[in-house]
């Protein structure tokens, strides 16, 4: 087996050369003369696409000596991408030298992914199956991904929210391996070299946080790389797209927690956050990095900033970089799906709702702009005047024109003409909503009391509990259908179980950006998009709405089941591309006819392959 290990222009000369390299004995090939030297004999030539070093357009920039070699033997055994235990057949044990290596048994993958699926259910503590899934993703990879996909409802809460949370909250205790590049200020003037460091070259989806506001968990610092780490098996697991061009960043820039200052166990930058200018340019010096390094066409997703850093680096960037922020977008796409499905239940146009919020960051604000914006879609109202059917409650109150000048700027538009409330259940009274969504980072804030404020207001009551983890939720499943006498129509971030109440069973929605972001990193990737525009959100929103049967309205809810997700996700990717297309953003030509078809075809599965 070749290990993955070099520039893209080997890739090609490799596919070429594969054989011949095979057949010399493992010889280990460094940059420079050997690297031509097969180059040459393969007949593949350098170019535009060639940008480490090894044209003429680049010889002046520093490159990184990586080595690669026919990985056999133990060292196969040990190499994630590669490694499938005791799957190895017999033919593949005589050629790749494992002979003696493995015990005499040769299994399936199906096999071995019951036994690991076994292991799992008995640990009791989540966080002790997070630890044995990312053992697993260190040893075998394929299989990893395999146990995820097809049994993606059973962990999903267990790579991603709720337990990666407490694996955040917990990773200097729990850290075993580094996973993905972490980026700190020690780097500053070498963030490119940094990037060199890393094993894989091609990379089209990177995630990226400085950790400053984990879920709804607060600043977990240099601990945040859990985030990156777990939504990038969900780009692989959930949309398809490789494991390899994958790449998990965090940016550490120290940390304001106290409690992990004083942690002797805490693994990042010991120290205060770098702020302004100091933090502006460490960024600056990384997005140019990113884009140096991969050119125009890797997505930059941005994921669990604080809400100041968020908003900024998204205005500063989307016009020169292909970026996305997660939280403030992948949620907003997510829910206006959800309010669209939701209609089926409610009745009316989204135009003939009223929408109240509990936060006003990046959620809470970013979500209100999208509903206005699909309200002025599907209608003539401006912009400004389908803005008034949606409130905000911010930790001071409604938003209210009086409080204007004091507002941070992502909340002005929403202040409209009201008397000053202090308290949600006033505003709930006042206001009258059809539809309260939490974004508050705050749990336990949709008391007894708001639900049922909600409840005698509607028949039947939309309730949103979107902070993570499960923690954080507004409310839980069994409070919002409970206190509305079972009216509710409940969704959440994080996962809740099915709950019965008088007789009948209500399934809740997971409202989480998992449902987009995968799809739509999918159709950007396979279209060769080079910028978003809210119009593709538009169109995932749509797409994902679509997938909401009547089987999962009856149980009462408005997102379909985790398990028919990388459907969900072609079709995702098919309108997001379609709509980039439409809008002329695309380098991918000419469009393929059938693009769901194009995107299942391009998906990533972890079924393992063939070695000769
Ligand atoms: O990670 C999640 O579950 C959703 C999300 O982006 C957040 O809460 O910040
Ligand atoms: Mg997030």
């Amino acid at each position: 087996m070749i290990s993955l290990t070099r520039p893209n222009f080997l890739r090609k000369a490799l596919g070429l050369c594969q054989r011949r390299v095979m057949e010399s004995t493992l010889k280990e090939i460094t940059n420079g003369d050997s690297v031509l030297d097969i180059k040459d004999k393969c007949g593949v030539g350098g170019g535009v696409e060639d940008m480490y070093g090894e044209d003429r357009a680049t010889e002046d920039q520093t490159i990184t000596p990586w080595t690669f070699s026919v990985a056999s033997g133990y060292s196969l055994l040990r190499d994630p991408h590669y490694n499938k235990g005791l799957a190895f057949t017999e033919a593949e044990r005589d050629a790749h030298y494992l002979r003696g290596l493995l015990p005499p048994t040769v299994s399936s993958q199906e096999l071995q992914e019951k036994k690991v699926m076994q292991n799992l259910r008995q640990y009791q503590v989540p966080l002790q199956r997070y630890m044995a899934m990312m053992d697993l993703q260190e040893r075998n990879e394929r299989l990893f991904y395999k146990l995820l996909i097809d049994n993606v409802e059973e962990l999903l809460p267990v790579v991603y929210t709720p337990t990666v949370g407490e694996a955040c909250q917990k990773y200097g205790s729990i850290f075993r391996r580094p996973q993905g590049l972490f980026i700190s200020l020690k780097e500053k003037g070498k963030i490119l070299e940094v990037l060199k460091n890393w094993p894989e070259k091609t990379i089209q989806v990177i995630v990226v946080t400085d950790g400053e506001r984990i879920l709804g968990l607060g600043d977990l610092g240099c601990q945040g790389m859990g985030i990156p780490v777990g939504k990038l098996s969900l780009y692989t697991a959930l949309g398809g797209v490789r494991p390899s061009v994958c790449l998990p960043i965090t940016i550490d820039v120290g940390t304001n927690n106290q409690k992990l200052l004083d942690d002797e166990f805490y693994i990042g930058l010991k120290q205060k956050r770098a702020t302004g200018q100091e933090y502006a340019e460490l960024l600056e010096e990384f997005m140019s990095a990113v884009k140096q390094n991969y050119g125009e066409k890797v997505l930059i997703q941005f994921e669990d900033f604080a809400n100041h850093n968020a908003f900024e680096l998204l205005a500063k960037y989307h016009t020169t970089h292909l970026v996305f922020n997660d939280d403030i977008q992948g949620t907003a796409s997510v829910v206006l799906a959800g309010l669209i499905a939701s209609l089926k239940l409610l009745g009316g146009t989204l135009a003939d709702h009223t929408f109240l919020f509990l936060g006003a960051g990046e959620a809470g604000t970013g979500i209100a702009e999208l509903i206005a914006l699909e309200i002025t879609k599907k209608t003539s109202v401006p912009l400004e005047e389908a803005r008034k059917k949606i409130w905000l409650v911010d930790s001071k109150g409604l938003i209210v024109s009086s409080r204007v000048e004091s507002l941070q700027h992502f909340k002005q538009p929403w202040a409209h003409e009201h008397e000053p409330l202090k308290e949600l259940l006033d505003a709930v009274k006042a206001i009258k909503p059809t539809v309260l969504i939490g974004t508050s980072g705050v749990g336990k804030t949709f008391t007894k009391e708001v639900v049922e404020a909600m409840a005698s207001l509607n028949p039947k009551p939309l309730i949103m509990a979107l902070s993570n983890p499960t923690s954080q939720a507004e409310c839980t499943a069994e409070e919002a259908y409970t206190w509305s006498k079972g009216h509710a129509i409940f969704a959440s971030g994080s996962p809740f179980d099915p709950f019965e109440f008088e007789g009948r069973t209500f399934v809740s929605g997971q409202a989480n950006n998992a449902y987009v972001f995968p799809g739509f990193g999918l159709g950007i990737i396979m279209s060769g998009t080079i910028r978003v525009y809210d119009d593709m959100l538009l169109a995932a929103s749509e797409a994902l709405a679509a997938e909401v049967t009547e089987e999962d309205y009856l149980k009462g809810r408005i997102y379909p089941p985790f398990t028919n997700i990388r459907k969900i996700s072609a079709n995702i990717a098919a309108a997001v591309a379609a709509k980039a297309y439409e809008l002329g953003l695309t380098t991918r030509l000419p469009r393929p006819n059938d693009l769901v078809k194009y995107a299942e075809s391009c998906m990533y599965t972890p079924v393992y392959r063939t070695y000769h």
